[in-house]
């Protein structure tokens, strides 16, 4: 299932995903397309359902109703290998067991490209080494990687993303444990991928910076999705996320002519 990729074409089709556990209606008909090249960021309060859907889209649990694709076919029909050369997914806590060198857990990011049992070669070297340097890494390259500090790890697991080079990129709150520069960074490299990616946050701010398109979760369902001047407004803030907040526009970091809102919180929330 290898298939050449055009910037108008569907990367990831999300069609009416509901799921279910214990009784409980975790997501309801959840709908949504993302388009090859597009930046699509995933906002809700906590317990949302963010993760649960991510989860349900990286093949960790199966949704309970509704189908979906990856490139115009269900996801289910890519084997394991299939599926890991398309999609690479950068989750909010790091593993903790892995008992390898920062160069190697790079590396696992080729292995969906290799076949059985071959071993990197000089290429590979080179991809690995250019991943770590991106994400500023290069110093730490023969560290053990259970060593590092939990803002490292996390640049650690987007470099083997990026060495995956998937079409499509998940990320679960990627920068949940990045200090401003990486935050601002770590987006700054994903965008320069030019792959899909879908990435939920908390920082609404950082979202409408980076974000094509914004899809915002309330008690699993999709209560709005758009550009982010359509969907970052005041009255959204107060209904979903309960505070008080003025939304101004600014000018995007990268073209004066493309605006981009911007929140300034109010302190106290609404009850
Ligand atoms: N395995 C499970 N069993 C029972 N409830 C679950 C399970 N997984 C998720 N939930 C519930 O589903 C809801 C959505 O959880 P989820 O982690 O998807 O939310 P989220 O939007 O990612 O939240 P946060 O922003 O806090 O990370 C929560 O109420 C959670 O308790």
């Amino acid at each position: 299932m290898n298939q050449s990729v055009h910037a108008t074409c569907s990367m990831l089709d999300v069609q009416q995903v509901g799921l279910q556990i214990n009784q409980s209606n975790i997501l309801k008909d959840v709908s949504f397309s993302i388009k090859a090249g597009q930046f699509v960021g995933l906002l809700g309060p906590n317990g949302a359902g963010k993760s649960s859907l991510l989860r349900c889209i990286y093949r960790f649990i199966k949704p309970t109703y509704g189908q979906i694709q990856l490139l115009n076919a269900p996801i289910e029909r890519y084997s394991r290998p299939e599926y890991a050369k398309q999609v690479a997914v950068v989750l909010q806590d790091v593993p903790e067991q892995f008992n390898l060198g920062v160069f190697d857990v790079v590396a696992m990011g080729v292995t969906p490209h290799k076949p059985l049992f071959s071993s990197i070669n000089h290429k590979d070297k080179d991809d690995i080494a250019m991943a770590l340097e991106k994400v500023g890494l290069s110093h730490k390259s023969n560290q053990m990687f259970s060593s590092l500090s939990g803002g490292e790890k996390q640049r650690v697991m987007i470099a083997r993303a990026m060495v995956q080079q998937p079409q499509l990129l998940i990320m679960d709150e990627p920068t949940s444990h990045l200090d401003v520069k990486y935050q601002i960074q770590i987006m700054e490299l994903a965008k320069s991928l030019g792959v899909s990616v879908l990435a939920s946050f908390h920082d609404l701010n950082l979202a409408a910076a980076v974000s094509d398109h914004l899809l915002v979760l309330q008690n699993g369902e999709l209560k709005a999705q758009g550009a982010p001047l359509q969907v970052l407004t005041s009255e959204l803030l107060s209904d979903v996320f309960g505070v008080c907040a003025q939304v101004t526009q600014v000018p995007n970091a990268h073209s004066e002519q493309t605006l981009v809102p911007h929140i300034r919180y109010h302190y106290g929330y609404i009850q």
